[in-house]
């Protein structure tokens, strides 16, 4: 997978992308990962790329013609059609299903801004999908970004090593995971569940799973609606 990021602040990245599984993933070939400069492709002798909006009104918008100019750069040489994925508070709520859809792309173009947002042709034109991270205003795209491409890449096969699976933690399962312990089996008197250390593996994962229904039941109970459950499972919650 190639992931571009068209930014104002390509050196935000340079930790993001360099280490921990990131970074191996990109020394494994498994994805290419570039952070690019949109002002670069700013059309004017002042390199600007933002304006001041029509109609009036506080803060700067991002000019269409250097976005338009960078994604057709790096299109032109694209394969299959990238995504080009714009970051902003008004965008589809991202999920784990959004990371899985997207984890199947060859090629993903994100967008991020700053100031008080885009020049609406850049997304009625440019964009096929807009995210939002969450219902709350951050100073720019590029956090959302890191975000979103950390939710996808670890899903790439190989990214992930095989003692950690991307298919059993939460979110995957729908639910939210259940709780983990290590060594030691008692610390300050605080003992490990005695299941966990039976070797029963059968006893072992019903524990797990009905953790996890329990921990979701009060915490999210929004995300038993579209887990999938078992009848007996769904009978038990209701109890
Ligand atoms: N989930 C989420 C995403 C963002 C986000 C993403 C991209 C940008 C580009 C500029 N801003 C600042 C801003 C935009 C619109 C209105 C006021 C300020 C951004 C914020 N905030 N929160």
């Amino acid at each position: 997978m190639k992931i571009d990021v068209l930014t104002l602040f390509p050196e935000m990245f340079n930790g993001v992308f360099g280490t921990s599984i990131l970074g191996k993933a990109q020394e494994k070939g498994i994805v290419e990962l570039a952070a690019i400069n949109f002002r670069a492709y700013a059309n004017n002798k002042h390199n600007t790329v933002d304006d001041y909006p029509y109609g009036g009104g506080g803060g700067m918008v991002l000019k269409p013609e250097p976005m338009f100019a960078a994604v057709e750069d790096l299109v032109k040489d694209a394969g299959e059609k990238p995504r080009i994925v714009l970051m902003c508070p008004q965008g589809e709520r991202f999920t784990q299903r959004k990371a899985e859809e997207l984890s199947s792309a060859e090629h993903l173009i994100f967008v991020c801004g700053h100031y008080e947002g885009y020049d609406e042709r850049i997304r009625e034109h440019l964009v096929t999908d807009e995210l939002s991270i969450g219902d709350y205003v951050l100073t720019g795209g590029e956090l959302p970004a890191m975000v979103v491409i950390d939710a996808v890449v670890r899903l790439l096969p190989g990214v992930l090593g095989n003692e950690t699976s991307a298919v059993t933690d939460s979110f995957s399962t729908g639910l939210l995971e259940y709780p983990h312990y290590t060594r030691p089996a008692s610390f300050r008197g605080m003992d490990v569940p005695e299941v966990l250390i039976s070797g029963h593996h059968g006893r072992i994962d019903a524990w797990r799973r009905e953790q996890s229904l329990l921990r979701t039941l009060q915490r999210r109970p929004d995300l038993l609606e579209q887990a999938e459950l078992s009848a007996k499972e769904r009978s038990w919650l209701e109890e």
